[in-house]
């Protein structure tokens, strides 16, 4: 018996072997070819366009599409990415071929801060996806839900109004406020109470910073071995671990029904109760671990806190860099107020120009510049391009809002705009995506825009702002800085003067 092959059946396989990959490399280059590809810009070894991004990735990417095209290819390290940044290019995505783009990439690094992808935002499309969604939308952020935690956003407004008022005369920095009042917010409707103290947030700032680390691996997979030598890895574990056991706790307290002191949310559910009992509900065939529950929760947390106070930033920042808009919508609030002391939610339904500020801003600075990354799943034609099975799919919403076939003087901020359009918060228009559309759509949206609007409405109502140090107006900085969000890139510092 042979052990060791003849040389020449060696000869033999290495030929055959080396003609076989010669065939497949020329027949995957002749169709490639043979494909419409869209216009990309000129690439770098191994990293291909990564360098393009800079640190402002929406600007960067809105000033190649002025060169390439409103469809771009481009390949961010060995990851080809789609990159739209039209109404028409975006409408294709998220509704003609909605199906095809439903998916997220995966990465080493999601898959440690997401339980392996478990979550809702970066679960891969699918049944475990829809069955989670499904409980997201009907359960956790309903109307009717949104509604029943009225009372948390009545009481913690009203606690950011109070820390406003015994500012009053000095320069105060909204940005911690605004953190502090979507923190709040967000904790007590999903794990029942605000946690005081650092000890919650500081988790929760480092598990999120854990988002916008670029991660080597994820564009040139071969180098992955970087991110563990760098100890991005050991920090993304780490920040995780110490998440997961705060949220265990809050679980075991939740299922021995055993809540803490300073529970303000007692008489409602909160969003563990609710994915607790849904856990338990055998009815739809869909179960379920702890993991996606904290897996959710991270969620929540991520898109709910970060999202509200940078908006709320911006918002103000509009306001006082355009007199002329607050006026009108201090006479608008003032109005309704009739000497109240403050605005409720139910005054908001009377306040039309207020829900036009918060969509001219929304237009202006969505927080989330290219919707989280999709993945095309099947092979799809996109504007008349090919997009193989495989891509990654950017939506440049952030130029979309600003691009002037759209929208009359586009970087003018003017909310009268809203009130003679249609555009609403049910992704029909794809002019208008700060919340993307189509299945993948955020289902935080009622959520968002009720504790906005409150917001606003009563600062406004309360105070006038100022800028420190006879700082004009139309001086103020507007500069962002990408991260989790796109925020103020330096803080938001007033002075209020109480009005009412
Ligand atoms: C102004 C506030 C918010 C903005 C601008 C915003 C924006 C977005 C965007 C752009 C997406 C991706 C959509 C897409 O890919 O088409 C998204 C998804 C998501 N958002 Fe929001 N969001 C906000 C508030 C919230 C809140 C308050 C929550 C939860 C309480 C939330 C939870 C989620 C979740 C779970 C997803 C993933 C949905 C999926 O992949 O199926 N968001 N959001």
């Amino acid at each position: 018996m042979e052990i060791f092959p003849s040389f020449q059946s060696l000869l033999f396989t290495l030929v055959s072997s080396l003609t076989l990959i010669i065939c497949i490399k020329w027949i995957s280059y002749y169709s490639n070819t043979k494909k419409n590809f869209p216009p990309s810009p000129r690439r770098l070894p191994i990293i291909g366009s990564l360098h393009k991004l800079g640190s402002s990735p929406h600007r960067s990417l809105a000033a190649l599409s002025q060169n390439h095209g409103p469809v771009m290819l481009l390949h961010l390290g060995s990851v080809p990415t789609i990159v739209a940044s039209s109404s028409e290019a975006a409408q294709e995505i998220m509704k003609t071929h909605d199906l095809s783009f439903a998916s997220r990439p995966n990465s080493t690094i999601l898959n440690i801060l997401l339980y392996g992808c478990k979550d809702l935002a970066f679960a891969p499309n699918g049944e475990y996806w829809r069955q989670l969604k499904s409980i997201v939308a009907t359960q956790l952020l309903s109307n009717a839900q949104v509604k029943s935690f009225q009372h948390v956003r009545k009481e913690e407004v009203g606690d950011m109004i109070g820390m406003l008022g015994e500012g009053c005369g000095s320069s105060i920095d909204l940005t911690p406020l605004f953190d502090s009042l979507s923190e709040k917010v967000m904790c007590r409707v999903a794990i029942g109470r605000a946690y005081d103290g650092l000890k919650l947030t500081n988790l929760l700032k480092r598990y999120l910073t854990m988002f916008t680390r670029l991660s080597v691996g994820t564009y040139i997979p071969w180098l992955s071995w970087v991110d563990r030598v760098s100890g991005l890895l050991d920090q993304a574990e780490d920040a995780t671990k110490k998440l997961d056991e705060f949220l265990e706790d809050v679980i075991e307290e939740h299922v021995n029904k055993k809540r803490g002191d300073g529970d303000r949310n007692d008489e409602g559910k909160d969003f563990i109760d609710i994915l607790l009992n849904a856990q338990k509900d055998k009815t739809n065939g869909f179960s379920f671990q702890r993991d996606t529950i904290k897996a959710v929760i991270m969620d929540i947390f991520g898109g709910g806190i970060d999202n509200t106070s940078t908006n709320l930033e911006w918002i103000l920042s509009e306001l006082i860099k355009n007199p002329r808009v607050m006026k009108k919508l201090q006479n608008e609030i003032t109005e309704i107020a009739q000497g109240r002391s403050m605005i409720s939610e139910e005054d908001l339904e009377k306040m039309p120009y207020l829900k036009a500020v918060v969509k001219e801003n929304l237009r202006l600075h969505p927080p989330v510049p290219l919707l989280l990354p999709r993945i095309a799943t099947q092979d799809a034609k996109l504007m008349g391009y090919d997009v193989p099975s495989g891509t990654q799919v950017l939506v440049n919403v952030w130029k979309i809002g600003r691009d002037s076939r759209l929208w009359e003087e586009p970087e003018e901020f003017r909310p009268e705009r809203f009130l003679t359009n249609a555009i609403n918060y049910k992704g029909h228009h794809f002019e208008w995506l700060p919340f993307g559309a189509g299945r993948r759509t955020c289902p935080g949206i009622l959520f968002s825009v009720v504790i906005l609007e409150l917001a606003i409405a009563n600062i406004v109502y309360k105070f006038d702002l100022a800028l420190p140090n006879g700082v004009k107006c139309e001086d103020l900085d507007m500069s962002d800085k990408y991260g989790i969000t796109v925020h103020r890139k330096f803080p938001l510092l007033v002075v209020a003067t109480p009005r009412v």
